[in-house]
């Protein structure tokens, strides 16, 4: 690592979030990307998107080859003093430019209770017909 382990506080690598001076947070490494601004085949704007933050979730969505990875550790300047990074933070995954923003997920409580409506409601329609249809039958009989 070219740092030689510094630790960074998140507060610290949150003030290098422009063009010509940005670092990034990846699996708790600390990285100074100014060089690659130009260079990342993602184009710069995606890395400017991703300082002030924990970058991990961006940097793996994305699904980088391993040579991406292989250029990472001429970049990578130290680590992040884990216990300075803000938990909504750390979690926080928004979506890349030009990637496709994630699904909304419907194993959620009301999600549940919308599927069993949706599959129930057409069960219950056809069962009505039917009751409606033997109901005709006796009595014209
Ligand atoms: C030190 C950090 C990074 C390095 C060395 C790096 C390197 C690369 C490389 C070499 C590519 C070409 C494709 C590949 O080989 O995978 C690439 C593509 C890309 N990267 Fe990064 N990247 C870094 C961080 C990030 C971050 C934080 C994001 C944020 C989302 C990002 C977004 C992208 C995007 C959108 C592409 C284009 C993918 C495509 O066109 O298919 N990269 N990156």
């Amino acid at each position: 690592m070219a740092g030689g382990g510094k630790v960074y506080s998140f507060q610290e690598v949150r003030k290098h979030s422009q063009r010509k001076d940005c670092w990034l947070i990846i699996s708790g490494k600390v990285y100074d990307v100014t060089p690659f601004m130009e260079e990342h085949p993602g184009g710069d704007e995606v890395l400017l998107a991703c300082t002030g933050k924990d970058a991990t979730a961006d940097f793996e969505d994305i699904g980088h080859s391993d040579s991406a990875k292989e250029l990472m550790p001429q970049y990578c300047i130290g680590e992040v003093d884990a216990a300075t990074v803000p938990a909504k933070l750390a979690r926080a995954v928004l979506p890349a430019k030009g990637a496709a923003a994630p699904a909304p997920r419907a194993s959620t409580g009301q999600g549940v209770w919308l599927t069993v409506l949706q599959l129930a409601l057409p069960l219950l329609l056809v069962a009505m017909a039917f009751a409606l249809q033997n109901f005709a039958k006796t009595k014209t009989e």
